[in-house]
């Protein structure tokens, strides 16, 4: 028989077995619990001074018994949890409340984190009888602010209406406010931002974060957006705009919550533990991550992205993790006198030296070849900007070749190699990288070292720009502030307007002045020459055809711009 739970020092023996009976007894869904089942609890809590709690089934089964403290009582986690959006957990939460009647603060809480089909309560008056049963349950629709509508008190045995047939409507309710919308492959997300700024800027960051989600294979649900001096230490968001976003989070089926600020080790596991298994919370950093897992073709590209992965998982791993084996493959089972924890970071660390190694000697080897190209004595033209401006599409447009181009965000994972042959029988070579955006976690960058490092071989950086987005020019200073703080300054860099068919013409005549840039489409070659004459001129400057060994210095250099 399944134990009671709760703190039960102190309790006689009699009365922990007459507790543990209570596994026995089987209670009527519709009516919540008959009035001589009331009765016998009623006097149980009273005698032990203390309140008592069960976790009932559908049929009416007793699931949980659980004993409080003289100062409260937390319900348990429901044992067996139901899957699937728009779902109840499939339990009601019902406890004795001695003294005073009504719901505590606490259940209605319970309501939305445990998703209880009933939370309610049974009074137990001084003479240690029965008194009315207070219950509450989630709404589909909030009602006048409110997420939870309580029902009238009533006397055991007399409920106002078919309970087990109101726990039923809900959840058709709740289904049905959930179907009907499209699901990503991925799942739906809920987009949470918390932040101190003003609201426009928390939806910008949440329109960029919708766009992550997406190339993530998400779909968007909905958006909760907080302002708050200062984050909350422990979970990030608030407490009452947790349970709020839990709310949500139930009424739109969302199975993951995708936060734009990044949360540290112990915020990440609070916010785990908050929620139980069935609703995951993920920040920017994961959800990054979690694209460059999908998209990375290379061995490389893979390895430095489960590289990555592991890092930031690793402190945030908490004892009932499992979710662990999916990523690595392997991971998992349990040595003798070690626990769970203790094996899966132990294990972690083995794989993460095995993949520094091979990284290791794949980069020995892409050294070789680029000392072979370095021979070669071609100078190369880098491909940098923003992700989704269309650095893959220009590439291809001056190559010729067909690297992958998408609209989505981060499209290209590894960086790509190709010739590109001038006009005039000039020869460079023409790399493509991952995109750029803000805030490029730590993380990140690490991972992305192979595709950086390319970076500083460049003789000439090609910055391109998608001049059609709103926010080109947060865009470009992001991806210079990145340059910047890389180190890669040494290269000249140009910028590339693209999307002019897209973009109004005063915008993109501004932006040409102010950054000193080339305006193209790379969806229309015609407007290419422009752009492979200024290359060609900074490339002269670089010296690259020097470098050749060739002579191409021609007249052209007396017409290059300083
Ligand atoms: N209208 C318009 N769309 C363009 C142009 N160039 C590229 N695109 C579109 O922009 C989207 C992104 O293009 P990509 O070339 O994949 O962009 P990218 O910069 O390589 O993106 P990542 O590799 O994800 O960083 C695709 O849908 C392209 O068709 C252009 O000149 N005009
Ligand atoms: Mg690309």
């Amino acid at each position: 028989m399944a134990k009671v739970l709760g703190p039960t020092t102190g309790l006689k023996s009699s009365q922990i077995k007459r507790l543990n009976n209570l596994y026995r007894r089987r209670l009527p869904p519709e009516a919540l619990i008959l009035p001589e089942q009331a009765l016998d609890l009623a006097r149980l809590s009273a005698e032990l001074a203390r309140p008592v709690g069960l976790v009932l089934s559908r049929r009416g089964e007793v699931e949980q018994v659980v004993v409080g403290s003289p100062q409260g009582i937390a319900s348990p986690q429901p044992s067996r949890l139901r899957r699937g959006p728009g779902r109840l957990a499939g339990f009601t939460w019902l406890h004795t409340s001695l003294g005073q009647g009504g719901l505590f603060p606490g259940d209605l809480t319970d309501l939305s984190l445990k998703r209880w089909d009933l939370s309610a309560t049974l009074e137990v008056r001084e003479d240690g009888l029965p008194g009315l049963i207070h219950a509450a349950h989630l709404l589909p629709q909030p009602e006048a602010e409110r997420d939870y509508r309580l029902l009238e008190p009533f006397p055991p045995g007399q409920p106002p209406e078919d309970l087990a047939r109101l726990v039923r409507s809900l959840e058709e309710e709740l289904a049905r406010s959930v179907s009907g919308r499209e699901v990503g492959e991925a799942g739906a997300a809920l987009l949470i931002s918390v932040s101190s700024g003003p609201a426009a800027e928390a939806e910008e960051r949440l329109d960029e974060l919708a766009e992550l989600a997406r190339s993530a294979g998400l779909s968007v649900v909905g958006r909760v957006t907080q302002r708050r001096r200062k984050p909350d230490p422990r979970t990030l968001i608030g407490p009452g705009k947790l349970n709020q976003v839990l709310i949500t989070a139930l009424r739109l089926g969302a199975d993951v919550l995708v936060l734009d600020q990044n949360l540290n080790p112990s915020q990440a596991r609070s916010l785990a533990a908050a929620t139980g298994a069935e609703l995951k919370f993920i920040d920017r950093t994961q959800l990054i991550l979690d694209i460059f897992a999908q998209r990375a073709a290379t061995r490389e590209g893979k390895l430095q992205v489960e590289m990555a992965q592991l890092k930031y998982l690793m402190p945030r791993l908490s004892a009932r993790d499992d979710g662990l084996s999916r990523l690595t493959g392997g991971i998992g089972g349990r040595g003798p006198g070690e626990t769970r924890l203790e094996i899966d970071r132990r294990r972690v660390r083995q794989r993460l030296n095995r993949l520094e190694k091979d990284l290791d000697q794949i980069a020995r080897q892409r050294g070789r070849r680029r000392e072979a190209r370095a021979r070669g004595g071609l100078p190369v033209l880098s491909i940098v900007g923003y992700t989704n401006a269309g650095k893959s599409t220009l590439l291809n447009a001056l190559t010729g070749s067909e690297v992958k181009a998408e609209n989505r965000l981060f499209a290209t994972l590894d960086p790509t190699t190709r010739r590109l042959r001038f006009p005039r029988e000039r020869e460079v070579i023409i790399t493509d990288t991952v995109g750029f955006i803000r805030d490029l976690p730590e993380e990140l960058k690490r991972a992305f070292g192979a595709t950086l490092e390319e970076l500083e071989q460049a003789d000439l950086l090609l910055h391109v720009a998608d001049a059609s987005n709103p926010q080109v020019e947060e865009q470009i200073q992001a991806v210079d502030a990145i340059l910047d703080q890389m180190e890669f300054t040494n290269a000249p860099r140009l910028l590339v307007l693209n999307k002019a068919d897209a973009a109004p013409a005063e915008a993109l005549e501004r932006l040409a002045n102010r950054y000193d840039g080339v305006v193209v489409s790379a969806l229309r070659p015609k407007t290419l020459p422009p752009l492979l004459e200024r290359i060609e001129r900074m490339v002269d400057i670089a010296g690259g055809w020097e470098a050749a060994g060739r002579d191409y210095l021609s007249a052209d250099q007396e017409t290059a711009e300083p």
